[in-house]
């Protein structure tokens, strides 16, 4: 539905986007995940048609919309970083008046707004002016006026940043909710990899301006197959164990954190070893387990670096 191409965009000296390629299909929900400054804002502001790419194409239903952006604009409801709402206005007068600027026919655009008010979980403070609003409530706002028009793609950039645990856990729902239950095409960014984990069905990774990987949330954890973490709790620390571990040729990490070691092996059979390591070393063992890998696993072997940064 949506196909973007070599998308790049230059400022001065620095790449912020570096020939993207990434494509949506109607009513699947899209992770767009990378650590701050990786260029998420920029691909998504030039997909959103905010801004002019350097290089590159959009294309929405087959349509080149870097020419002829208006479709595009239409099918879109944009959730930017920046909040972007009037604090001395009620929650309902910010909704008609975004809703007036798409020319709702009046009528159906009250309907839109005290439905989205529902939605969003804002009825009971609907005549109340913003500026009164907690962080989360504005973001959830913000929400509903990337909703007002019934757009079939909804392009959250980091939506919830900076907010109370409580309106995040809203959000996330809301979102699976839109696509599950509305099919609603939704393309998320965010450097929380549990949210993306949990919003989303496919995912894209960027660093530096580059994608890194992509793929489903399944796919992109492969790339860790032949990697795995298991994690060892004893009774006691030791460092005997802990050097034997380390001195292992295929253990490549331990990290210790009373009471259990955490390493990362190549082999699929470590079990045994280490249980031998450990009586040898006259600990106990109190659990031993692998641990399915995590895209936060998939960042850090994928650029050596943590996700948050
Ligand atoms: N208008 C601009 N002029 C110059 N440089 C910019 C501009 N907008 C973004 N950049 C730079 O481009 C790079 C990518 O920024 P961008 O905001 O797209 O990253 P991001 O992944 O969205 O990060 P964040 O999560 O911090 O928003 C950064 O180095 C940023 O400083």
């Amino acid at each position: 539905m949506l196909e973007v191409v070599s998308l790049s965009k230059r400022y001065k000296q620095l790449d912020a986007v570096k020939g993207v390629n990434l494509f949506l299909e109607k009513g699947e929900s899209v992770g767009l995940l990378g650590p701050n400054g990786a260029g998420k804002s920029t691909a998504i502001s030039m997909i959103s048609t905010l801004i002019k790419p350097s290089e590159g194409n959009v294309f929405y239903l087959g349509e080149n919309m870097i020419k002829h952006p208006k479709k595009l604009r239409k099918a879109i409801g944009l959730v930017p970083q920046d909040l972007a709402l009037f604090p001395q206005l009620t929650a309902v007068d910010n909704l008609l008046f975004f809703g007036k600027m798409y020319a709702i026919p009046s009528k159906q655009l009250k309907k839109r707004v005290n439905e989205l008010l529902v939605e969003v979980g804002l009825e009971e403070r609907k005549g109340d002016k913003v500026k009164t609003f907690s962080g989360g409530m504005k973001r959830r706002l913000n929400i509903a006026i990337a909703l007002i028009h019934h757009p079939e793609i909804l392009i959250m950039d980091e939506p919830t940043v900076g907010i109370d645990p409580q309106s995040r856990n809203f959000i996330l729902k809301m979102v699976r909710r839109l696509q599950k239950e509305e099919q609603m095409t939704i393309l998320y960014t965010s450097h929380y990899m549990e949210e993306v984990e949990y919003v989303c069905d496919r995912i894209y990774i960027m660093d530096r301006g580059s994608m890194i990987a992509a793929g489903t949330k399944d796919e992109v954890k492969d790339i860790l197959r032949s990697e795995q973490t298991i994690e060892i709790k004893v009774n006691k620390m030791s460092q005997q164990l802990e050097d034997t571990l380390r001195s292992h040729p295929n253990i490549s990490s331990v990290s210790v954190e009373h009471p259990t070691y955490t390493i990362v092996t190549n082999r699929d059979d470590m079990f045994d070893e280490v249980i031998v390591m450990a009586t040898e070393a006259k600990v106990k063992l109190i659990a031993i387990q692998a641990k399915p890998p995590t895209l936060e696993d998939v960042f850090l072997h994928l650029t050596g670096r943590n996700l948050r940064d």
